[in-house]
């Protein structure tokens, strides 16, 4: 079943329906109704930051006004022109100041909130509005008189009076007269837009023509100059648009869509990261074309661990020290508080995600503010998880892409030139510090590109920031192919050739095991390893007993497809797996403004459906049956210690079509009992869990 959508585009006579805002750092469309969001903008504005709102009946024309630069590059140019103090970058300023044509006022939020400040923002008919935050009442009050807002105001309602012969679409289209190149994921006009915009101002905008389509004319230009301390050059205007994010907020009576999805799905026989093993060598010599032997071997295997200060391999430094005397918090407060990243190895087992997310949670304490701290990791599944996102959706790669040139300052100037890099631009140039798992699954010419699209995007008067990379390349090779990471040209400006070495196995004690591995990591075939192999080798007659039993690690996707059909018709013999088919339908969002007018549900497209759907990790269709093993793609089993990730397999039915899914291992948690939580039963070291039909909403936007 499904909840959807309340579009409302029409026109609220009298008074604006919806406010674009703008401000050096963000963008947003919400509904003129949206006091919460109204308000949670004007207290997230920094001190000394300007907010700018142009108000508008229809959506279609505050999009275009919000996809136009010269309203942003207006604001900017406002904030640097220093009129409203040097900005600190912290949002602590007790004052707002608010102005539109005909009216203006000073509100102390600390004192008396920001509800007059949202009210008088509201209450204004004009056009445009705008809002500057500062420290003290004298700077506040001083700013509205000021001449230049009065210039401010007029270049903004300019900007909105370029659109007042607009006749509004229903839909978005090429005729929008502010940007002919609009992107077509705006083209439902009842989107909410959360878009960003190069933080910094006109002098840290790229450059591009003025006769690109979108790009503010000349006198806008001249108008903007006589704003800055320092007239900016025509051709340094700022890149054209700006791109609706697509995690975009949603304000009230939205677009909205859930599907029903089975809580379990075909469990994968190998797990996201399979492909792991390297293949045995019979001897000493190193089989893969890549081999990180000379990397390893340049920065001095065989430390208990390397750092910076000793990158000449004459022995573990400091750091090295902190990290082999078990000295964690110590290790990432010394880390935390470094100008420069470190790249962080070990073999299997050694602790290194366990040290990442240490080190994640003494960066975040250090910069808490979202955005600050960036964690990478490679895959989806590992992002979902960790609340991440990819190596390729941080930098954003498209799916499948492939770099166009070489050269990859070229490429990365190439891709930050395309509008759709804006919001990621925008991204870069922000983080503090930025956490890359498993980067040996990079690969090299990936790696320079990302490097270079960090240093481009960041201003020269952006705030340093520190790269750190985990992996181990023996474990793990580039995702496609391709050279690894250590070998690229940003990876020795990044770290040299020091890293953090950890080398204290925690994950196995048994000495021979944890040898084979240490001498299998690096393409040893050992006493140890042969032992090892001898143990774990089985004939073939031997595997085909145990061939549906054993998990399995496999190298493609499509053999673990191939592999899971196989296991489920032989689990089924003579019949046929169950089905379990998503059911998707839409409805209005029940927290909807009655106030608009109803929605028409057959307008929903299914193009719309499905790009709502993309963030639901289980298939359409799960094929299952007792005895079949099933993985967990959500984490609304928290509070049973069950996550995303969570391997069981179906024990039972409850009917004919809830399965009961079995997780060994896993103890009832306290004050959990049968019944409560989907727990079916449990024992002392296994839970079951009914687990029927999930509700997945998605909102349509
Ligand atoms: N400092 C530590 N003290 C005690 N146990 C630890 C420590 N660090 C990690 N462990 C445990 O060791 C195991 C392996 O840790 P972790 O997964 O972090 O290693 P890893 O180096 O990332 O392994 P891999 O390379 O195989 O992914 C986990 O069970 C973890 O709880």
């Amino acid at each position: 079943m499904v909840e959807l959508l309340c579009v409302d585009m029409e026109r609220v006579p009298g008074r604006p329906a919806y406010l674009a805002l703008t401000s050096a750092e963000t963008s947003l469309l919400v509904r003129a109704t949206d006091d919460a969001a109204v308000a949670g903008q004007l207290l997230s504005l920094r001190s000394s930051g300007l907010l700018a709102s142009g108000n508008f009946s229809s959506a279609t024309a505050a999009i275009c006004w919000l996809t136009d630069p010269v309203p942003p590059a207006v604001v900017c140019a406002a904030e640097q022109s220093g009129v409203l103090g040097a900005s600190s970058g912290a949002v602590r300023g007790d004052w707002l100041a608010v102005v539109a044509r005909g009216t203006s006022s000073c509100f102390n939020v600390a004192r008396s909130g920001v509800g007059g400040a949202v009210k008088l923002f509201k209450k204004s008919v004009s056009p445009v509005s705008a809002v500057g935050r500062f420290d003290r009442a004298a700077d506040a009050y001083a700013w509205l008189a000021r001449s230049s807002v009065e210039n401010l105001l007029q270049l903004l309602e300019d900007t909105v009076g370029a659109l007042s012969t607009l006749s509004v679409p229903r839909r978005l289209g090429p005729t929008c007269p502010t940007d002919p190149h609009r992107h077509p994921t705006l083209a439902d006009p009842a989107l909410p837009v959360t878009s960003h915009h190069s933080v910094g101002g006109l002098s840290h905008l790229g450059v591009q023509s003025a006769e690109e389509p979108g790009t503010a004319p000349a006198a806008v230009w001249s108008r903007l100059a006589a704003m800055q301390p320092h007239a900016p050059n025509h051709a340094q205007a700022p890149k054209r648009g700006i791109e609706a994010d697509a995690a975009a907020a949603v304000p009230e009576g939205s677009v909205k869509s859930s599907v029903h999805a089975s809580s379990a799905s075909a469990e994968s026989s190998a797990s996201a990261r399979d492909g792991v093993s390297a293949p045995m060598p019979p001897g000493d010599t190193p089989l893969l074309h890549h081999s990180p032997a000379p990397f390893i071997e340049a920065t001095g295997v065989g430390c208990p661990a390397m750092d910076v200060a000793s990158s000449s391999g004459a022995g573990p430094g400091q750091l090295g020290l902190l990290a082999y005397a078990g000295h964690w918090k110590d290790l990432c407060e010394r880390l935390a508080a470094r100008r420069h990243g470190l790249f962080v190895t070990g073999g299997p087992g050694v602790g290194k995600s366990t040290f990442l997310r240490s080190l994640h949670k003494a960066l975040c304490a250090r910069w808490p503010r979202s955005g600050d701290v960036i964690f990478v990791p490679p895959t989806g599944s590992a992002a979902k998880t960790a609340n991440g996102q990819t190596y390729h959706s941080f930098s954003g790669f498209p799916r499948d892409c492939r770099l166009q040139q070489k050269d990859p300052i070229a490429e990365a100037s190439r891709l930050l030139k395309k509008d759709r890099f804006r919001p990621i631009a925008r991204r870069l140039s922000q983080f503090r510090a930025l956490l890359l798992d498993e980067v040996s699954m990079v690969a090299a010419e990936k790696f320079d590109v990302m490097v270079e699209l960090l240093r481009q995007a960041r201003p020269t008067t952006s705030q340093p920031c520190m790269v750190f990379s985990f992996g181990d390349f023996p474990q793990l090779g580039p995702l496609g192919g391709g050279s690894m990471a250590f070998t690229s040209q940003s990876w020795r400006q990044l770290y040299g050739s020091c890293m953090l070495e950890l080398s204290r196995v925690y994950r196995q004690s048994d000495a021979g095991f944890v040898q084979a591995i240490r001498d299998a990591r690096f393409w040893r075939c050992t006493a140890s390893v042969r032992t090892l192999m001898q143990q774990c080798s089985v004939t073939g007659e031997q595997y085909e007993a145990l061939r549906w039993k054993v998990f399995h690690l496999m190298p493609r996707l499509e053999d673990v497809g191939l592999h899971n059909t196989q296991c489920l018709a032989e689990l089924c013999i003579g019949s046929k797996p169950k089905e379990f088919v998503a059911v998707d339908t839409v409805e209005v969002d029940k927290d909807r403004d009655v106030a608009h007018p109803p929605v028409n549900l057959s307008r929903v497209s299914i193009l719309s459906r499905s790009a709502a759907l993309v963030d639901c990790v289980a298939p359409r269709v799960v094929q299952h049956c007792l005895g079949a093993r099933v993985m967990l793609t959500s984490n609304v089993d928290l509070v049973l210690g069950l996550y995303h990730g969570s391997i069981g397999y179906i024990s039972s039915y409850l009917g004919d079509s809830v399965p009961v899914v079995r997780f060994e291992n896993h103890a009832l948690p306290a004050g959990v009992g049968r019944g409560l939580h989907g727990v079916h039963d449990a024992g002392g070291d296994w839970l079951e869990v009914e687990c029927p039909p999930t509700l997945f909403e998605a909102r349509i936007l």
